[in-house]
């Protein structure tokens, strides 16, 4: 379920070193608006302007022109900085650069206590940040014991320590293997599913921004699309032609499709291939898969050998 807009983005261009020989404008005219209680994703190719993006969505940037508002107050309203910070946290693609302190508690708490808030609070947001990314038990260890998923989850801490609306992860899952890539998603949908967290996903796995509710497409600076997953991804000639490489299997589906099976547009992970196979069987009386012919490779997977 999702609310009110939260963050509106009005025609928002922003160029870096503007006047200079070498500025650079990396956004150009956005419009946006994010609803409270949303997961949103955001894709492009390098350089399409990600990254400026969710700048300005904390106001870490201030648009070069146009507006960017959060809960209503400007990001170029000075009185408005900190409150702005505090209610849209951003987590970065380098776990080792966000943290700070000698142990993970610590760590969590670094934000907290900035804000001067009274012990008991601190302990309470500690405690209830760290079991929200399960590492409670791991509250005690130095950060650098950690694997990097681990790390990416204390970072992430940190941030919901500070009780923010909003969280906006920038590459974050980037650095990480697919394990840690996995927890750190799995806690990230956790916090929107079961507590309505806004949740902004910048990423260049397409297979991540297919778990959100609209995707945002950029290109050279301008979103050249938004709207569902399923809807965005099905345009697949289109994805390469602003530089996004089609997940895995998004292309099997359009082999297959090409031979005849009748898949849904838009697949773009394993579970929707999974589900699409498993509808087309049904289609076909139950009997379409067990018939289909099987290569060696199957066998020994199904085998669970290799
Ligand atoms: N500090 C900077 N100074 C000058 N130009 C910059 C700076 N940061 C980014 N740019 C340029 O602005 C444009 C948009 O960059 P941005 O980092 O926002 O894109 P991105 O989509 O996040 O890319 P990536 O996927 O590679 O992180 C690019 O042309 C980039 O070279």
């Amino acid at each position: 379920m999702t609310g009110d807009v939260f963050i509106q983005v009005r025609q928002a261009s922003f160029v870096y070193h503007p006047g200079q020989p070498d500025a650079v404008e990396a956004l150009r005219g956005i419009d946006l608006e994010v609803r409270r209680g949303e997961f949103l994703a955001v894709v492009g190719a390098n350089g399409s302007g990600k990254s400026t993006l969710a700048r300005l969505l904390n106001g870490l940037l201030l648009p070069t022109r146009g507006e960017v508002r959060v809960a209503g107050l400007s990001t170029s309203d000075p009185a408005a900085r900190w409150e702005i910070r505090r209610l849209v946290g951003m987590v970065f693609q380098n776990p080792d650069n966000q943290l700070v302190a000698p142990t993970v508690e610590e760590d969590v708490a670094f934000g907290p206590e900035n804000l001067g808030l009274p012990r008991e609070e601190i302990a309470r947001r500690v405690r209830a940040a760290l079991e929200a990314v399960d590492l409670w038990d791991r509250r005690a260890d130095p950060p650098h014991r950690l694997s990097g998923g681990q790390k990416q989850r204390v970072a992430l801490a940190g941030m919901l320590a500070m009780e923010p609306a909003c969280l906006v992860l920038d590459e974050a899952t980037a650095m990480l293997d697919p394990a840690g890539r996995a927890d750190v998603l799995a806690a990230v949908t956790r916090l929107h599913r079961e507590r309505g967290m806004t949740v902004i996903l910048i990423t260049h796995f397409l297979e991540e921004a297919a778990r959100a509710g609209r995707v945002v497409v950029m290109d050279r600076g301008r979103v050249v699309a938004v709207g569902p997953p399923q809807e965005v991804f099905a345009r697949a000639g289109w994805l390469e032609a602003v530089g996004l490489v089609p997940p895995p299997m998004g292309r099997l589906a359009a082999r297959l499709r090409r031979r005849g099976w009748n898949l849904p547009e838009g697949i773009v992970t394993v579970e929707q291939m999974v589900a699409a196979l498993l509808g087309q069987d049904a289609a076909a009386g139950g009997g379409a898969l067990a018939e289909a012919p099987q290569s060696p490779a199957v066998d020994a997977a199904g085998a669970g050998g290799g």
